[in-house]
């Protein structure tokens, strides 16, 4: 038996640990808004020397002049350092590591125009959440076809911008095909505050970041609807068991969704109103506007989430209910009352 001062010495040295690398690199941060910013941020505090490539001249002013970018992230003073542009052939440039924050719809666009200037060394981790509405593609399958030749890696997990760009705590998943490779990025992008896990399971990763976006505008419209907190446990409990279908289906590991980016995202975004998903769906379920609000990435997934789980014969019906609200064809009130009147079935 170890003594309890034994005990307290291993438990304060296993605390005192460091991350294991000081190497400092080029990372070159793609898409200038809340979480492009948000990554631009962390890279900067960790010591790597960090591009961000933005189309709208004035967030590049802002970061550059301000250490501020405004419009997507209000009142956050970012960290000096970052080298903003809107020229990407420049911010591509000797990267050693390429950051893609481009929403999900517009990755395959705002990718392809860069893509001959991307290093083919440099590996490219996809920090979009959502799957393409025109094709069913996850973004790794989409980036793979653009750029073939370079490591395609996913980072995902509980993580609001605003959180990330002040340097609070955050843990993600980086996940590539390859385990060396999400070793070597997660070590490069861990920082002070960030801790990154590794997984070769792409699939369940990515499938767990895009569906919770749709889990998140479920749980938000009960919400919004006034349906209470049992209701939105419920949805969230058994949207999760719909997730892990899903990614299961699609060739994820069902314990991966169990991690960061699956259950770990659900609980941060089916409960915030700091969620722009969640919000979105309490507005939709209060009858709200919904004009002009900030990327919601579930609006677009969910109905190729739905026709995904009809074709593969998936039996989803919270994920189905919620595309079917989006598209006007339910209220919230026929979709919880389908959902409650369906057959009674063992849970597992
Ligand atoms: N915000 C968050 O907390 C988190 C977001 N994510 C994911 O990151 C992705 C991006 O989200 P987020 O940054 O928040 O979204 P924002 O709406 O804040 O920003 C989107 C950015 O992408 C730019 N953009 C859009 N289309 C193009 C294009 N064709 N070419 C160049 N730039 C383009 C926009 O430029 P412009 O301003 O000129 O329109 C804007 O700078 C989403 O998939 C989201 O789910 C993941 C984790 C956390
Ligand atoms: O993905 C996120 C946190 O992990 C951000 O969620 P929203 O896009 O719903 O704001």
């Amino acid at each position: 038996m170890m003594s309890s001062q034994q005990v307290s010495e291993k438990c304060e040295a296993a605390f005192r640990q460091k991350p294991t690398t000081n190497e400092k690199l080029k990372i070159a941060v793609l898409g200038g808004g809340a979480w492009g910013t948000a990554l631009a941020s962390m890279a900067a505090r960790s010591g790597h020397r960090v591009a961000l490539y933005a189309r709208d001249v004035t967030a590049v002013d802002d970061i550059n002049r301000n250490n501020r970018n405004e419009r997507y992230l209000p009142g956050i003073a970012l960290p000096a350092g970052i080298e903003a542009s809107t020229d990407a052939v420049s911010v591509l440039k000797d990267a050693a590591v390429i950051l893609a924050a481009f929403p999900a719809q517009t990755m395959r666009d705002a990718l392809g125009v860069v893509a001959p200037h991307v290093p083919v060394n440099a590996p490219v981790v996809l920090c979009a959440k959502g799957i393409e509405r025109a094709t069913g593609r996850l973004m790794s399958e989409i980036v793979s076809g653009i750029l073939p030749g370079n490591e395609i890696a996913a980072l995902s997990g509980p993580s609001f911008a605003a959180d990330v760009a002040r340097g609070l705590p955050t843990a993600v998943t980086i996940a590539a095909a390859r385990q060396e490779a999400a070793d070597r990025l997660a070590i490069v992008l861990s920082g002070p505050a960030f801790r990154c896990y590794s997984t070769d399971d792409l699939i369940g990763v990515e499938i767990g970041g895009a569906l919770k976006n749709v889990l998140a505008l479920g749980a938000g419209a009960a919400i919004g609807r006034g349906l209470g907190a049992s209701a939105q446990a419920a949805l969230v409990t058994r949207g999760f068991v719909e997730l892990r279908r899903i990614a299961e289906a699609m060739g994820g590991r069902p314990e991966t969704v169990m991690g960061l980016s699956g259950l770990g995202d659900l609980m941060l975004t089916c409960s915030s109103p700091q969620s722009r998903n969640y919000s979105y769906g309490m507005a939709l379920g209060a009858g709200e506007s919904l004009e002009g609000r900030p990327l919601a990435e579930g609006v677009a997934t969910a109905p190729i989430a739905a026709e995904i789980c009809v074709s593969r014969n998936i039996d989803a019906p919270i994920i189905i209910a919620v595309s079917a609200l989006l598209a006007r064809h339910l209220t919230v009130d026929e979709a919880v009352e389908g959902l409650l009147n369906r057959p009674l079935k063992n849970e597992f």
